[in-house]
């Protein structure tokens, strides 16, 4: 199991290293676009999970969701104080 932070610091981490077989950053590198589109989509199955699907589903969806705004704050590079300053 992982916090938000501990996931940050494994992406961001991945980012510099950029270590061989890393779907972030292969993520990284298909740019703001791709991203932006890959979260409408995680966005889309959260809701649908949580209309239609169990507690566990969603919170894989969530999760999921999770990652790839974690990914965009990465590729923009954001770090999570600059989220947290509007919590
Ligand atoms: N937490 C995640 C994570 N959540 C979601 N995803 C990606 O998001 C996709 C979401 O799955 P979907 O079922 O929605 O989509 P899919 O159709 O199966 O996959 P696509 O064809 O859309 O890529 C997954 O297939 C993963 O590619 C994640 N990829 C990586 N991580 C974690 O990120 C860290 C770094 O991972 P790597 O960069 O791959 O080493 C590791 O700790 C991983 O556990």
């Amino acid at each position: 199991m992982k916090t938000f932070d501990e996931l940050f610091s494994e992406l961001a981490d991945k980012a510099q290293t950029r270590p061989e077989g890393s779907g972030t950053v292969a993520a990284l590198d298909a740019g703001v676009h791709t991203l932006g589109k890959k979260i409408i989509e995680e966005a889309g199955e959260v809701w649908l999970a949580a209309e239609h699907e169990s507690d566990e589903s969603l919170s894989e969806e969530i999760s999921q969701l999770v990652y790839w705004l974690q990914v965009m704050m990465v590729k923009r590079g954001l770090t999570p104080a600059d989220i947290y300053r509007y919590l």
